[in-house]
């Protein structure tokens, strides 16, 4: 699949322009803590944790953060700040981790996404569920503020979707939306019977130059690429699938705002997050004056049944009203900043031209 042409072209050349933009953004009424957190980051070499990592680093420090994973980094990841292999699957292992280095946040993105989920049911249990399971327990004996994501794939066809309220029924089928129900539901009852620190949002799909993990929503990121490179791109959605969607820069500061929200502000521990809904022939036609050639077909496979059982429109306005989420890029300016990042990070490195930021 596409993911594995891209992540061959320049894996090791992640590029730092999106975080470079949010480290400007400061934060002028968060008193500074007397300690910085220490902050694990598992599943953390995935189209998220990378940029993640980077936004912490630039807030916390560089030695504050850990990455880890069970990929082999690069050298940009390894110079960059700690790094360690950590298995979700192994709880000992964990344990020692948060032992050894006194770890106070565990931000948790180890996961399989909705359409590879589809392909390896058992691993997904195992990595979504089991995975889950451990650093939940982790987080309540270590008393640690812990953060997992959840999706709009926490959904289903049964849930209203234009627009999907925060609280509504959750009846998803696929095996990656029924994880994320059960970690929303083992977090939500970890907070109520010890007292856990545990926040989620509820992302929708996370556009950036890396590539993604294998989604359901990776068409919004691989028609960059593919546009900038060729001119055109065949895309496995129909042309009006409207879903909800998010610029990978916007989604980390909603994960930092809320990490930093005071717990007596917070009236849930889960909550929608977005920033935009829009089509893939919404998205083209927008691209279009970057690319006037551009040539889109649409062949839909089995990742439409799953867009089609998903939130269209997310209502986020219960984050808006709690902790004051507010997104900064709506389509036109995701487009022009995709655009810029992707000649930027991969195609320009790929043509050999010297870059002026290194990670
Ligand atoms: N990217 C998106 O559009 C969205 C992502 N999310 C959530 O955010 C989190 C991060 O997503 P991405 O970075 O996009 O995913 P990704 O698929 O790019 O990265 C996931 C990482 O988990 C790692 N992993 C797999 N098995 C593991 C194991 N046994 N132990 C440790 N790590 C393991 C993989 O090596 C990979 O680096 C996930 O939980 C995902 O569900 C939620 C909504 C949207
Ligand atoms: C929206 C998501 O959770 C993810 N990008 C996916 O499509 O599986």
């Amino acid at each position: 699949m596409w993911r594995k042409c891209l992540s061959s072209l320049v894996a090791s050349q992640r590029q730092v322009q999106p975080m470079l933009r949010l480290m400007h953004h400061h934060h002028p009424n968060q008193a500074p803590a007397t300690r910085p957190p220490k902050i694990l980051i598992t599943g953390g070499l995935g189209q998220l944790g990378i940029e993640c990592a980077k936004l912490l680093r630039s807030q916390y420090g560089s030695e504050s953060v850990i990455l880890s994973d069970i990929i082999k980094p690069s050298q940009a990841v390894l110079e960059n700040g700690p790094y360690i292999f950590a298995d979700i699957l192994d709880f000992k292992g964990l344990q020692k981790i948060v032992v050894n280095h006194r770890i106070d946040w565990l931000i948790h993105f180890s996961a399989l996404l909705s359409a590879v989920g589809e392909q390896n049911v058992p691993l997904a249990v195992r990595v979504n569920i089991e995975g889950v399971h451990n650093v939940i327990e982790l987080a309540k004996q270590y008393k640690l503020r812990i953060f997992v994501p959840s999706t709009i794939g926490a959904f289903g066809p049964d849930s209203p979707r234009n627009p999907t309220p925060n609280v509504t029924i959750q009846r998803p089928r696929t095996i990656y939306g029924v994880s994320k129900v059960h970690a929303e539901l083992i977090g939500e009852y970890y907070y109520h019977k010890f007292g856990l620190d545990f926040r989620c949002l509820r992302f929708p799909g996370v556009i950036s130059s890396d590539p993604p993990g294998g989604g359901t929503t990776d068409y919004a990121v691989a028609v960059f690429h593919e546009a900038l490179r060729h001119g055109k791109y065949t895309c496995y959605l129909k042309p009006d699938t409207r879903l909800p969607m998010m610029y990978i820069e916007d989604c980390l500061r909603a994960l930092l705002e809320f990490m930093r929200a005071p717990n007596e502000q917070l009236k849930r521990r889960v909550y929608n997050v977005t920033a935009m809904s829009f089509t893939p022939e919404e998205l083209v036609d927008k691209l279009s004056k970057h690319v006037p050639h551009l040539h889109v077909t649409y062949k839909p496979d089995s990742r439409q049944l799953i867009a089609d059982s998903w939130p269209q429109v997310f209502d986020d306005s219960d984050a808006r009203r709690d902790w004051h989420w507010k997104h900064k890029y709506d389509l036109t300016n995701l487009v022009d900043f995709m655009v810029k990042d992707v000649q930027e990070n991969y195609i320009n490195v790929e043509n050999g031209e010297r870059q002026t930021i290194k990670i």
